[in-house]
């Protein structure tokens, strides 16, 4: 994904750096496998197969995110909520990675900063879920928990936990960042492509946005261009994968020594983060994401306190490393300001250089009228206003954007220029999951904050 040097080929970890020590702690959200000789024989395959990525592109990253917790960079993360096999079509990932791109632009010329790119993208293949259960006209079976552990459709056979999905996550993840490599390394993601990537989405308001900020691009483009700049550097873009490391077992197998330095490095994902529901400090998920070198994110709810802030911080980054630790906070629309403000300034006040990323999805999940899980955009507007008025009052750097998306006109989130309402979930509502916002709420959104960085 990155333009560096590929490491040498990295080995699979023994059992030194504690690598093995949460098999003794108190796990939660973990699948019930069906079948343990499929279980076995999944890991045995998991653990002989290559890196996702590579130890020296996690390392550029976290310099990347080192930049942002300083305020010399800003965070761009997003994808779907659940990917799915299905969903791994040259078309969907195209247009996600796209409308990532298309943010980018904005944010980039907008707050005049360098955008890191992430997707949730090429393993976010496991949900942790509020109930174990799913009731539908009275039969109950177990909740979908992700691809990578069960299917959607609502059989039991399909909702049976089989070990054998995580090995197609594996596959799944390879072809999809195959994929977006193939993108953004191979001239798709060329600045000079800029109103390219806005092609198809004619009929969206947010379209001729982004088009008269895309022509201002060109204008600049051609400017520098005629000055004699050199703009093949601009025909690759730094991309990067992530996804919520969920599933111990499969984090593990595919944990590996860099033969460079002898550490271990989770490789399959740049970035991975623990969510809310499973960052007990003294949970198995903490553990084994302090032995890793990937930079690692922790989601914080509004019942973080600062000290649990500052136990994560002493756990996941003892070195007080910029880059190593990145604070999501999902506290939602109604809370943030009142929880925001205490838990920055006791960090900021411990030495600590996190990086602050705000997700605005998580905190603000609602039931419409007619029964289906969506999200008020206004909400999740809000609760990015607030991130920003609360950094900007503590002189603190916003160093980040998490969001659900998709590049596909779906109608998940209530809301927008073009209001999407409760009516358009009957024909469009496709998530297996979380609502996303489609393309025209994402690239409103990234205006949005666009504005929010300039005026700083
Ligand atoms: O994506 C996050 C969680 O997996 C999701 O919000 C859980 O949803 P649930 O409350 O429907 O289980
Ligand atoms: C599970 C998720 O979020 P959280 O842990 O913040 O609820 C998610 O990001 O999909
Ligand atoms: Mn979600």
């Amino acid at each position: 994904m990155t333009e560096t040097t590929v490491t040498p080929a990295t080995t699979p970890s023994s059992t030194d750096h504690g690598l093995d020590n949460w098999r003794e702690l108190a796990i939660s959200q973990q699948p019930s496998w069906q079948d343990a000789a499929v279980h076995q024989s999944a890991l045995k395959e998991l653990s002989t197969l290559p890196p996702l990525v590579f130890a020296g592109e996690v390392d550029v990253l976290r310099g990347r995110l080192a930049d942002a917790a300083q305020g010399k960079a800003f965070l761009l993360q997003g994808g779907d909520c659940a990917e799915t096999f299905d969903g791994a079509t040259a078309d969907r990932i195209s247009a996600r990675v796209k409308t990532i791109l298309q943010m980018a632009v904005v944010l980039t010329y907008g707050a005049s900063l360098p955008v890191i790119k992430m997707g949730r993208m090429a393993g976010q293949f496991a949900k942790p879920r509020s109930s174990n259960d799913e009731t539908r006209e009275g039969v109950t079976l177990p909740a979908y928990r992700g691809d990578m552990v069960n299917g959607y459709e609502f059989t039991p056979e399909s909702r049976g936990h089989d070990a054998s999905r995580m090995v197609r996550a594996y596959h799944t993840s390879a072809s999809t960042l195959n994929l977006i490599r193939a993108f953004t390394q191979g001239g798709f993601a060329d600045l000079r492509l800029v109103h390219h990537w806005n092609k198809g989405f004619t009929a969206n308001p947010a379209h001729s946005r982004y088009e008269s900020l895309a022509r201002e691009i060109d204008r600049a483009v051609h400017f520098m261009e005629a000055c004699g700049a050199d703009f093949d550097a601009l025909t690759r873009v730094e991309f990067f994968a992530s996804h919520e490391a969920l599933l111990l077992d499969y984090e593990r197998a595919l944990t590996r020594t860099d033969s460079r330095t002898g550490l271990p490095y989770d490789t399959s994902a740049h970035f991975l983060w623990i969510g809310e529901r499973t960052r007990d400090i003294d949970s198995a998920h903490i553990d084994f994401l302090s032995r890793v070198r990937n930079p690692i994110g922790v989601k914080l709810g509004p019942g973080t306190s600062p000290d649990d802030a500052l136990a994560l911080i002493d756990k996941l980054d003892p070195n007080r490393e910029p880059g190593r630790l990145t604070f999501i906070t999902r506290m939602g629309a109604k809370n943030i300001r009142e929880k925001l403000p205490e838990l920055v300034s006791r960090v900021t006040d411990s030495g600590a250089q996190v990086l602050w990323v705000t997700d605005p999805m998580h905190g603000n999940t609602v039931t419409s009228p007619n029964g289906y899980k969506t999200r008020n955009f206004d909400d999740v507007m809000d609760e990015v206003r607030g991130f920003f008025e609360v950094h900007s009052s503590l002189g603190t750097f916003p160093g980040g954007l998490h969001v659900e998306m998709t590049g596909d006109d779906v109608a998940e989130c209530l809301g927008g220029a073009d209001p999407v309402d409760q009516e358009a979930f009957l024909e469009r509502y496709e998530s297996v999951c979380d609502p996303r916002l489609n393309h025209m709420q994402s690239l409103e959104m990234a205006f949005l904050v666009a504005g929010a960085l300039s005026r700083r």
